[in-house]
């Protein structure tokens, strides 16, 4: 039994979005922004839908902020998307697992967590609630015993992370040092071959702006269907493609199995920022799904989860690369040799430079300098939760 004080408190927040940016729920920025720019989406078939993932509800949930206190005062926090529904269940759900507890029973408070919610969770919301707990546990936990995380999971295994750039604008990405540039795709099977047509003049574009060995990605967050996916793979192979993300729906294992099969060789399938927990993963790995699986931290399960999805990947010889999340994702992929870079989510509005990636939220949120980030070794997660935002306990106990 550990001498860490006990858990006294758990409490879930809201953060009212001012437009000064989404946070943790980063897609819930303002007009203009590259990330809600007629980007290709499951919902494009709808032409209402197509301009932006705002109307289809992309925003709908906001930051959950979760808060967890020990007997004697220190705080463990962790923001992620869940917004009200997600604080509901935190408070009336998962704080009776952690309330009263030894903080370092992280193990026994996950399996409870997720057991006492599988008959309504497993995915999704539920476990981007339980992520959220889980993440504020080790930031506690790390808090309480005066180490980084990273320290935590096994200590760094490199000096530094190295990244690759998710926005709109590749080209400055590669000015500003990142690895490579990874490209929201615009046009998906409902604007034909058109659409294809512009997608691929997109790519060739910043081929031509970037040259030849600049990593060049696209990103089609769930928006195609297998002949799409197989012939935009096969053409952009042409270009230098590096790899090929979420093509398809994270429920359509058969699909991504086949695209992968009919990749071009030397193409990457990639996937799993919408998968959830070690058994979903399983299955992505299992089935072959893909090349690359890339869990959100703050929505497979947090940290307790990450452990068991990363070993699973390097088992099988697979790359682990979170999908962004913030110093969430950095503290693990410093410590997995099979997780050799990260995400950084250009999240300024002409994605044409770096800030931080939780902005406003996180007081202290590192960002790479050249592409390179050395993860500083404070306690927790290294950040402070900006308590000059507008936050709100919608579901007090
Ligand atoms: C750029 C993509 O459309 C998403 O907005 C992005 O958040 C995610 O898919 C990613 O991999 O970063
Ligand atoms: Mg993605």
């Amino acid at each position: 039994m550990s001498r860490l004080p006990r858990i006294k408190h758990v409490r879930a927040f809201v953060v009212k979005n001012d437009g000064t940016g989404g946070g943790a729920d980063y897609h819930d920025q303002g007009d203009g922004h590259w990330i809600d720019d007629h980007i290709a989406t499951p919902m494009a078939k709808y032409p209402e839908y197509r301009q932006s993932r705002r109307s289809f509800g992309i925003n709908v949930l906001g930051t959950l902020v979760v808060e967890i206190e020990a007997e004697n005062g220190v705080v463990g926090f962790a923001v992620t998307t869940g917004g009200e529904p997600a604080a509901y269940i935190v408070e009336k759900h998962l704080a009776r697992f952690l309330e009263g507890r030894d903080p370092s029973e992280v193990e026994k408070i996950w399996d409870q967590m997720y057991f006492s919610t599988q008959y309504y969770g497993r995915k999704g919301l539920v476990v981007n609630a339980i992520s959220g707990v889980d993440l504020a546990l080790w930031d506690l936990l790390g808090r309480l015993r005066q180490e980084p995380v990273f320290a935590m999971l096994g200590g760094a295994v490199r000096d530094e992370l190295t990244f690759y750039a998710t926005g709109a604008r590749p080209d400055k990405a590669k000015e500003l040092g990142f690895i490579g540039g990874k490209m929201p795709l615009h046009h998906g099977p409902a604007e034909d071959e058109e659409g294809l047509k512009k997608n691929l003049a997109e790519l060739e574009a910043m081929r031509n702006a970037c040259g030849d060995d600049f990593w060049l990605m696209f990103d089609c967050w769930m928006a195609l269907d297998l002949n799409y996916a197989t012939r935009l793979a096969h053409e952009a192979h042409k270009l230098g493609l590096k790899w090929i993300e979420e093509a398809l729906s994270p429920d359509d294992y058969w699909g991504y199995q086949a695209l992968k099969n009919n990749a071009p060789k030397g193409m990457l399938v990639t996937t799993g920022e919408h998968e959830a927990t070690r058994w979903g993963f399983r299955m992505l790995l299992e089935m072959e799904c893909c090349d690359i699986i890339q869990p959100d931290v703050g929505w497979c399960g947090g940290v307790t989860e990450l452990q068991k999805i990363s070993a699973l990947a390097d088992s099988r010889g697979v790359l682990m690369i979170p999908h962004g999340s913030s110093v969430y994702s950095y503290h693990f992929v410093i410590t997995r040799h099979n997780s050799p870079f990260a995400e950084f989510l250009m999240m300024a509005p002409g994605a044409d430079e770096v800030v931080p990636m939780f902005h406003p939220q996180l007081i202290g949120e590192p960002v790479p300098v050249n592409g390179r980030l050395k993860v500083p070794d404070t306690p927790g997660f290294g950040v402070e939760l900006n308590r000059d935002i507008a936050l709100h306990r919608p579901y007090a106990r």
